[in-house]
């Protein structure tokens, strides 16, 4: 049976998003990864499936899966992208999305540019001190890394100098570390000025991306923390630039940046291996 999808990405953090809200199809993990297949399959970073949602205040519950078809409880880029698709499609400039981590609100600020609540960093690992899974990697960073969730894991390490590694290096292996028993997003952070960083993200189960949504405002709470930047922080990646606010009075992290819909197609999930 021939199914919709739509080709999107926000900042070149790819997504290939398909509505299950009329209509279930048989997704399984290992088709979703032969799906992402750059060469076999469609090819994206992250897969995104729409359902109805079922939480107060949201308007579409939406699911998260890596390329390797492990599912995230949040995936940033990807929720401007679904709320650009959203408010296409109500005429609203407010859309609710249900996630595993909660319900976000988006704010459509301008027809392709949009603003998410991504919620409350968690800060259970506040005090991780996670300077000693770098010892045996030799990692060439000033202070201490710093470990929070934003639905999904995150660690961000803060470099020497922008280039001063590339997250191929290390980013698999920390990726792994024992220290994260679900993994992580490795995020290597270079700070330019109170309210500028440069961030590239080894993404957990997808690799190094353009761009990473929950990862630049992880790296800006931890920054923050750290007492290295303002609350209010440009994110300079490989695929252009986030501004994130931690915002004072309410602790919630607000992300604004691109969404855009590259293009629209079809295919069989039959075609794929389950
Ligand atoms: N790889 C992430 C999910 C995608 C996050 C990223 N694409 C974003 O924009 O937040 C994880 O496994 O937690």
């Amino acid at each position: 049976m021939m199914t919709g999808f739509f080709k999107m990405h926000g900042l070149g953090n790819d997504f290939v998003v398909v509505d299950e809200r009329t209509h279930r199809h048989d997704l399984t993990p290992a088709r979703i990864a032969a799906l992402c297949d750059r060469h076999t399959g469609i090819g994206c970073d992250q897969f995104v499936t729409l359902r109805p949602a079922c939480a107060q205040g949201a308007d579409v519950f939406v699911r998260f899966f890596n390329a390797d078809g492990t599912e995230s409880g949040a995936c940033g880029n990807a929720s401007r992208c679904v709320a650009d698709l959203l408010a296409r499609e109500t005429g609203r400039d407010s859309i609710g999305l249900q996630t595993r981590a909660g319900v976000l609100h988006a704010t459509i600020v301008r027809p392709g540019m949009v603003t998410v609540d991504m919620g409350l960093p968690r800060q259970g690992w506040a005090e991780v001190p996670l300077a000693h899974a770098c010892d045996t990697l030799h990692l060439p960073i000033t202070g201490d890394p710093a470990a929070v969730s934003m639905g999904n894991p995150h660690a961000t390490f803060f470099l020497t100098a922008p280039d001063a590694m590339a997250p191929e290096v290390a980013g698999p292996e920390l990726e792994h570390h024992p220290l994260f028993p679900e993994r992580a997003n490795i995020g290597f952070a270079h700070i330019a000025a109170r309210d500028a960083m440069r961030l590239r993200v080894w993404e957990r189960g997808s690799g190094l991306t353009r761009a990473c949504g929950s990862g630049a405002c992880a790296a800006v709470v931890n920054a923050v923390r750290r007492g290295l930047v303002e609350r209010t922080c440009t994110v300079v990646m490989d695929g252009g630039e986030l501004v994130i606010t931690w915002r004072e009075d309410d602790g919630h992290v607000l992300m604004t940046g691109p969404a855009v819909t590259s293009f629209t197609g079809t295919f069989s999930p039959e075609d794929y291996p389950r």
